[in-house]
């Protein structure tokens, strides 16, 4: 199964995510990224060298899509630069694509100050895959 860089910025935050992929292009040159609509719609526009799948627009379903993308073990690392500023009218999606990540282990950065950690980490681009968590214990403790 391919694995996908997935990344999404609220509006506020598209042009932080265009001026970051540019400092970092290299590093994507040979990677599948994955994005919400817009997002998607301005990397594919402004670095066409790279390959972009674009998915909905956030508020129609992309981040939704993305925490799928993830539930299935697509996602290798997300960027998703959060707008804190602004209310979202797809706040539960946002949300299930946070709770996502953090549910199975994917590396994940909501702000330009962690991707730098991420890209700049020897563990990037390596084989490295971070396993995921066995929940069957809790799933077995609701069951009962
Ligand atoms: O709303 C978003 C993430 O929650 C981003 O969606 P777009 O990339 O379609 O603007």
């Amino acid at each position: 199964m391919p694995q996908f860089i997935g990344f999404v910025a609220h509006d506020a935050c598209k042009d932080d995510l265009l001026a970051w992929v540019s400092t970092h292009k290299e590093r994507f040159r040979d990677r599948r990224i994955v994005a919400t609509g817009t997002t998607g719609g301005l990397l594919a526009k402004a670095f066409p060298e790279l390959s972009v799948t674009q998915l909905l627009s956030g508020p129609l379903g992309g981040d939704a899509q993305l925490a799928t993308m993830i539930a299935e073990d697509r996602l290798a690392l997300l960027v998703f630069l959060i707008d804190p500023m602004s209310p979202q009218p797809h706040d539960v999606d946002v949300r299930t694509l946070l709770r996502m990540a953090v549910l199975h282990n994917v590396p994940a950065a909501f702000n330009i100050a962690t991707a730098d950690y991420l890209v700049e980490s020897r563990l990037f681009g390596s084989a490295y895959k971070p396993g995921r968590r066995d929940f069957s214990e809790h799933l077995g403790r609701l069951k009962a």
